[in-house]
């Protein structure tokens, strides 16, 4: 059963259509892949699957549920975890104190019961923090847990930003680029942990990226996006073999 369904979802800005009528399905458990040209539609997409824009038309289901009119932070509860093309961390923050932040929509104490159930609330702490260690120690990032990330090279701070939204432990990861700006060495540990996610952790994963060869390799189903329209769907396979998307995309991808 699909995980996430998306149907016919138009998105307008004033006379742009960035979405139109886009239908696709993501398997529970797979990696999906969004691509397409400049412009498509493709963040547009995920922003509307993480709550930031809301669909003029269509739906958007999550496990069975509608969630077209739910603010992020309730989709974020809800297990949907997303980590953005512009890393959004807080840079005079150490990196454990950003993936902490990163687990609050988890967290149930709030002051009130800080102050009442004092005991209960200090439990939660210690289990969120544990629960923060397993990412960080996931991620190999250990020897940076206390270093400010504004410090950080930017491929280690691509690293944080995803370590993010893992701590969430969402059940649907959506990854804007992770490897966007990144050598080939941080590429490939990138895709390492892309892999690892989705073996270890089962997450289903959405990414957008632009590296034909790490979206072939990595993706279980692929949609194709240009001009806002869903031009392809299907397998790496039959993506690599379907005209209309060697002419939109993958023709220019391979001229370039
Ligand atoms: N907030 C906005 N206001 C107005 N237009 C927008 C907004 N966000 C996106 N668009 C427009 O919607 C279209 C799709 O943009 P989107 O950023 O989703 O494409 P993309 O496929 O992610 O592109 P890229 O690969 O360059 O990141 C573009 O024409 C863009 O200018």
């Amino acid at each position: 059963m699909g995980v996430l369904e998306i149907k016919d979802v138009t998105l307008r800005f004033g006379g742009v259509v960035a979405l139109d009528h886009v239908s696709f399905t993501v398997n529970k458990g797979e990696i999906f892949a969004l691509i397409g040209p400049n412009g498509a539609g493709k963040t547009s997409m995920l922003n509307c699957i993480s709550g930031l824009y809301q669909p003029s038309e269509g739906t958007i289901s999550f496990n069975g549920q509608v969630i077209n009119h739910l603010k992020p932070h309730k989709r974020a509860s809800l297990g949907i975890a997303r980590a953005f093309q512009n890393i959004e961390l807080f840079p005079h923050l150490s990196v454990l104190d950003n993936l902490m932040l990163g687990r609050h929509v988890r967290m149930k104490s709030g002051l009130l019961s800080c102050g009442i159930y004092w005991g209960k609330a200090q439990r939660e702490e210690v289990e969120h923090r544990r629960k923060v260690e397993d990412v960080i120690d996931f991620l190999e990032i250990e020897d940076i847990r206390d270093i400010p990330v504004g410090t950080l090279s930017y491929g280690l701070q691509k690293r944080v930003e995803m370590g993010r939204a893992l701590a969430l432990e969402p059940e649907l990861l959506l990854l804007d680029e992770p490897m966007a700006g990144m050598n080939n060495e941080e590429k490939e540990d990138m895709a390492r942990y892309i892999i690892d996610i989705h073996e270890e952790m089962k997450t289903t994963i959405i990414l957008i990226e632009h590296d034909m060869g790490v979206v072939m390799d990595l993706s279980d189903h692929i949609a194709v996006l240009d001009f806002g329209k869903l031009i392809g769907y299907g397998t790496p396979t039959e993506i690599q073999n379907n005209p209309k998307v060697i002419e939109a995309y993958l023709g220019e991808e391979q001229a370039g």
